[in-house]
């Protein structure tokens, strides 16, 4: 185990009465990482976030930040992390701006500080606006400029761009990319793959309360064998023909177009450039969602 890492999660197992939530998870945070925790609803992942954290105690296995455990909790550890959660807990009836200074008091860090966070994520004009009054994505980056208003070294970010249109996501993101860029450990979970993939260095997918897989994640799309999606003009090539030639590749079709799925697209590239069939052709990699999908075996459920 690295002594220095941000994390280092052994073998935690939590049951909730019949349910078992965590069945043995094992995993590694290096500092200045930015690691995504993926998996279906109910995976397990807020409970592993909890444990590490120091919210919710596992029944067998340990969680230590920064080679200290984290149950008991331990005050000085709880000064170095900072927590964004799934709901925002704000303090009713506030303005943005009373919102982050009585997180400023509570932390001790000076009123400057908390003007600074408020502008970092770009929330200044919205200082005077009460938190309830505040859109979905404001509320968010006003949660994350809470959870960093006392300079955390390694913040958790409990699925911080749900239910935001694409604009205010991508938003977001340059925010996280800052937060990790500014030396600092970042922990996501999400249910969007499309964000891990540009966000994270390493994601752990993690299902039934079991880390399927972990690493980078391109390492994970080799690995998971994902398919390619080559994709001709229905009326330059026969769909019947392709499925005869390539039996180990999935062969769609409608009105237009041919989807050829393949794990080896080489030779499918090689037979529609001999048969002519190249116009408008495109090729579509595989993503991580893809992988996740081979992996987890299911739908993705967001
Ligand atoms: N306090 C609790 N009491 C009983 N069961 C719980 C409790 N918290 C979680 N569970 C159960 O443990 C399992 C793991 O839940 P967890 O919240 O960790 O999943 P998750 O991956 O975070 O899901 P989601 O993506 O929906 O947030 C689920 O089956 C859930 O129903």
């Amino acid at each position: 185990m690295d002594a220095s890492a941000a994390i280092a999660v052994t073998d935690l197992r939590k049951t909730y009465g019949t349910t078992t939530a965590l069945d043995g998870v094992s995993f590694e945070v290096g500092q200045g990482e930015f690691f995504g925790l993926l998996g279906p609803n109910g995976a397990g992942k807020t409970t592993t976030l909890e444990i590490v954290e120091g919210l919710r105690r596992p029944d067998s296995g340990q969680a230590l930040m920064f080679g200290a455990p984290s149950w008991p909790p331990n005050p000085d550890l709880m000064r170095r992390i900072g927590v964004q959660s799934q709901t925002p807990a704000f303090f009713e009836r506030l303005t943005a701006a009373e919102q982050i200074h009585a997180f400023a008091k509570l932390y001790r860090v000076p009123a400057v500080r908390a003007d600074e966070m408020l502008a970092a994520v770009g929330l200044s004009d919205k200082a005077r606006t009460r938190v309830e009054q505040l859109s979905g994505g404001q509320a968010q980056r006003l949660a994350i400029a809470c959870a960093l208003v006392h300079d955390p070294q390694l913040v958790f970010l409990d699925e911080p761009t749900a239910g935001l249109d694409p604009q205010a996501r991508r938003n977001l993101w340059d925010l996280l990319r800052d937060i990790n860029a500014a030396g600092r450990t970042v922990v996501l979970t999400t249910h969007y793959m499309d964000e891990a993939e540009a966000l994270c260095h390493r994601v752990a997918i993690i299902d039934h309360g079991r880390i399927l897989e972990c690493g980078p994640p391109e390492t994970l799309i080799q690995k998971a064998d994902a398919v390619t999606r080559v994709i001709a003009q229905a009326a330059l090539v026969d769909a019947g023909e392709l499925r005869r030639r390539f039996p180990e590749a999935t062969v769609t079709e409608d009105d237009t177009r041919i989807v050829i799925a393949s794990p080896d697209p080489a030779p499918v590239l090689a037979e529609l450039a001999a048969r002519g069939a190249l116009r408008d052709l495109v090729v579509k990699g595989a993503t991580l969602e893809d992988a996740y999908l081979t992996l987890t075996g299911r739908e993705y459920r967001a």
